[in-house]
Formats: C-alpha cells, sequence, structure tokens
C-alpha cells in the first residue's frame, strides 16, 4: 500500500475514549432535508470496526464501525418511511436510508439466535461524543472481497494491532464463544 493505511475517521485520527455515563444519543442520517432519526436510549456494547462488504462504511474507508444496543432502547424518531431493509435473508436486517445509502439500524429478528435482542448501530452517526470505543476488528480478510489487495494485508493489520485493534478474521472470541454456546444449547450439547 503506497499511501497511509486509513482504517475509519474515528479511528484514524485517534480513537476517542468513552465517557463515564454517556446515555445514548440521536443517529441522523446523510441527507440534507427529511433526515431519518433514530434515537438510542443506552451506551453501546462491542463497539469494532468491520470489514465485511455488508456492514455500511463511510466514503474511502476500508472498515465499518458497529456497536450493538438493546432493541428496546432504540426508536426510530423521524422520517422512518425512508428506510428499507437491504436483503431480508441476512442474520442482520440493515434499515437503510433509501436516499442516501446510510444503515440506520441492523435489527436480528431472529429469536433462536444468540445476538436476539441487539440491534447493530453506527455511534459515528450522532453528533455525541462519550460513546464507547472501539476495541477490535472483525472481518478483517473481508476486506479483500470489496477490494483491497491481498498484499495489503499485512501493513493493514499492522496498522490494526499498532491502534489497539486487535485483527480477527471473525468476531472477538468473546463474541465467538457467545455465538457458539448459543448453538450448543439450542441443540442440547450444551445444558
Ligand atoms: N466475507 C463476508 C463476511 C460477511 C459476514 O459474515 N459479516 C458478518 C459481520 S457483520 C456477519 O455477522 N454477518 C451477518 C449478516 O450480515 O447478517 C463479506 O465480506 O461479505
Ligand atoms: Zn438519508
Ligand atoms: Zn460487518
Amino acid at each position: 500500500m503506497s499511501n497511509a493505511v486509513l482504517i475509519h475517521p474515528q479511528v484514524d485520527a485517534g480513537i476517542k475514549a468513552e465517557v463515564t455515563g454517556f446515555a445514548g444519543g440521536t443517529l441522523t442520517c446523510a441527507c440534507t432535508s427529511d433526515a431519518v432519526t433514530v434515537a438510542v436510549a443506552a451506551q453501546s456494547a462491542h463497539n469494532h470496526v468491520c470489514g465485511c462488504s455488508k456492514c455500511w462504511k463511510p466514503a474511502d474507508s476500508l472498515f465499518a464501525q458497529i456497536a450493538v444496543v438493546s432493541r428496546d432502547k432504540v426508536s426510530i424518531t423521524a422520517n422512518a418511511d425512508k428506510l428499507h431493509i437491504i436483503d431480508t435473508n441476512t442474520l442482520i436486517q440493515r434499515h437503510a436510508c433509501k436516499a442516501c445509502g446510510v444503515h440506520m439500524i441492523g435489527r436480528i429478528e431472529n429469536k433462536a439466535h444468540a445476538f436476539f435482542g441487539l440491534d447493530f448501530i453506527h455511534t459515528e452517526l450522532s453528533s455525541e461524543t462519550g460513546w464507547a470505543a472501539p476495541t477490535f476488528a472483525a472481518f478483517v480478510s473481508s476486506i479483500i472481497e470489496t477490494g483491497t489487495k491481498p498484499e495489503d494485508m499485512a501493513a493493514v493489520r499492522a496498522k490494526l494491532t499498532d491502534i489497539g485493534l486487535t485483527p480477527y478474521d471473525c468476531l472477538a472470541p468473546a463474541l465467538m464463544d457467545v455465538i457458539a454456546t448459543g448453538t450448543a444449547k439450542a441443540s442440547g450439547i450444551l445444558k
């Protein structure tokens, strides 16, 4: 990679620390009129950067920044009619603004999945400061699928490690364990 590796605007300029007691904010899409707004009445959890091809990324970003919050703390507060679900067949149903393309909520409707009850959100869509900081990088190898050259991956992983976002090619171990635990309980292997 000839130029400096850019991960995401929220991390490239230095990751901001979370503010103790922060309790949420308003996400706003990129439309300059009739923007979609989503009120989030809680701090986010498991914030991370994601390299997969499905998560919404700002222009020129290699990664998305994405976190979760309990779905009962999330409400669409304006212009809900502009939202559509990108793909109803995916686990995470991404509700995006039809006009600007920004993803406002990623909702899990599968009650059997370990992540049911959580919504995925991009906290950078809020002007409030204090959100939980990203702590790892997920689906790093997936950036190849959207155009990063395989020979550039070492530099990307080095940069992520350098800024404290440990790179994983799926989710971080704690979350992979949560998913596998849910699967094992559903099958009866784990009581
Ligand atoms: N290599 C694939 C990975 C896609 C993927 O599995 N994404 C993860 C992280 S967001 C996931 O959990 N997806 C579930 C979903 O999109 O419903 C891609 O880049 O499209
Ligand atoms: Zn919009
Ligand atoms: Zn993703």
